[in-house]
């Protein structure tokens, strides 16, 4: 499978419901199943990296009772106390301690389970913060890389406990398609309760059927994945298509399939017919940069354009002047990521504003003749990502 003629990398995530048991705990009779495969695939010349999910479903097993939430009704004082509530109103300091106490636990029924096969377990967290920064990329990708060739079996979680944003269900989707790329690896595969993407969630319609393969993740597609997930894991499979989308724009074809599916992992290297949901990889990757532009980093504000500025960015792949822009959303600095719609309010693009949002106010719809050389482009075009 590998391009290169050497060994072939496959990262391999599973969800919180695919590694823990309904009544609490990780499952260890799925992560022996899991660990035998990983290791058949190792046998056959195939590095694994496993992303699991599953700290804050074992972390609340440990704790037996329902913990109650840590928050009072006070407002806590800044910088101490628990934080605030999710913008879905769960409680963030109780899920990132869950998540402290389990994450050690799963990692060690994962390292159980593999060192029955003979293999090593290695745990790393990282943070979405290390896919923005480039010497912190750059680490992690040697770090994962002498893993690899030290022969261990890197297990990759979010680094929940301190994350400084709240722990969204679903991110490991995410976190495994940035990992993907990472590694360069040469197929992501997401393992779930589900033999894959269905026409609608299969457990709400009976007469949903499984998709065999996408050529290109459209509306369609994603209305089809808008449902929620299951009770411990939630990020469901609109989590999923997004992570399909950043893998196969990182030119890295990726597969949903079912974990409790024997053989699931020999059958997708393999490329068996019939075995999950297959999305194919667009021919053009990334950089990493521009990955990290289009799906890491959150936009802090939008620019309305014109045609013809919509066009020129389009077509020519030109950079964005502020002659072109009809309207400034938001507060923001220079540098900080934008997205940027058509007047019909499609958004198509994404990049990195080189002004503040108001000094874009100020120079809009001018043209560069009007303006100080200073100005010059409103967004670059190296620090642009059209997202059609
Ligand atoms: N179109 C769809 N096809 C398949 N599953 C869907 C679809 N829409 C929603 N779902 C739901 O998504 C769930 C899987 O997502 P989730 O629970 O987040 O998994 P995990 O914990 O493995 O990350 C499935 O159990 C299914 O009920
Ligand atoms: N990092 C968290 C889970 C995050 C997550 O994405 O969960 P899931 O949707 O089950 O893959 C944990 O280990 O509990």
């Amino acid at each position: 499978m590998s391009a290169g003629g050497g060994r072939a990398t496959v990262v391999v995530k599973v969800g919180s419901s695919s590694v823990t048991r309904p009544e609490g705990g990780p499952d260890l009779g799925a992560l022996a199943k899991l660990a035998g495969e990983v290791a058949a695939l190792r046998q056959a010349g195939t590095d694994v990296v496993v992303v699991s999910s599953g700290a804050v479903a074992t972390g609340r097993a440990v704790l037996g009772e329902r913990p109650q939430p840590l928050l009072d009704s006070a407002a806590p004082s800044e910088g101490s106390g628990p934080r605030e509530r999710s913008r879905d109103g769960r409680d963030v300091s109780l899920l990132q301690a869950l998540a402290a106490i389990g994450q050690h636990r799963l990692l060690r029924a994962w390292d159980d389970a593999l060192a029955g096969h003979g293999l090593v377990a290695a745990q790393v967290l990282l943070a979405p913060l290390d896919f923005g920064h480039r010497q912190q990329y750059l680490h992690a990708r040697r770090t994962l890389a002498a893993l690899l060739a030290l022969g261990a079996v890197p297990v990759v979680n979010e680094n929940d406990a301190t994350a400084d944003d709240e722990i969204r269900f679903g991110d490991n989707d995410r976190l495994a398609a940035l990992v993907a790329h990472l590694v360069a690896a040469d197929l992501l595969v997401l393992l779930t309760d589900t033999p894959g993407l269905f026409t609608a969630d299969p457990r709400i319609d009976a007469e949903a059927s499984l998709i065999a393969e996408v050529a290109e993740i459209d509306k369609a597609l994603e209305a089809a994945a808008g449902g929620p997930g299951s009770a411990v894991g939630s990020g469901g499979m609109a989590a999923k298509l997004a992570a399909a989308r950043i893998a196969t724009w990182s030119g890295v074809p990726t597969v949903i399939a079912a974990a409790e599916e024997p053989g699931v992992l020999g059958a997708v290297v393999a490329g068996r017919p019939g075995v999950g949901t297959r999305f194919r990889a667009r021919p053009r990757r990334l950089s990493a940069r521009k990955l990290w532009i289009a799906f890491a980093v959150a936009p802090a504000g939008r620019l309305v354009v014109d045609e013809g500025a919509k066009e020129a960015l389009v077509q020519r792949e030109a950079s964005l002047l502020p002659a072109g822009i009809v309207a400034v959303e938001g507060y923001f600095g220079a540098d900080d990521a934008v997205e940027i719609a058509g007047r019909d309010g499609q958004v198509f693009a994404k990049g990195l504003s080189r002004h503040d949002a108001e000094a874009l106010r100020r120079a809009a719809g001018r043209r560069s003749s009007e303006l100080p050389p200073s100005v010059g482009e409103a967004v670059h075009r190296d620090d642009l990502v059209l997202l059609l």
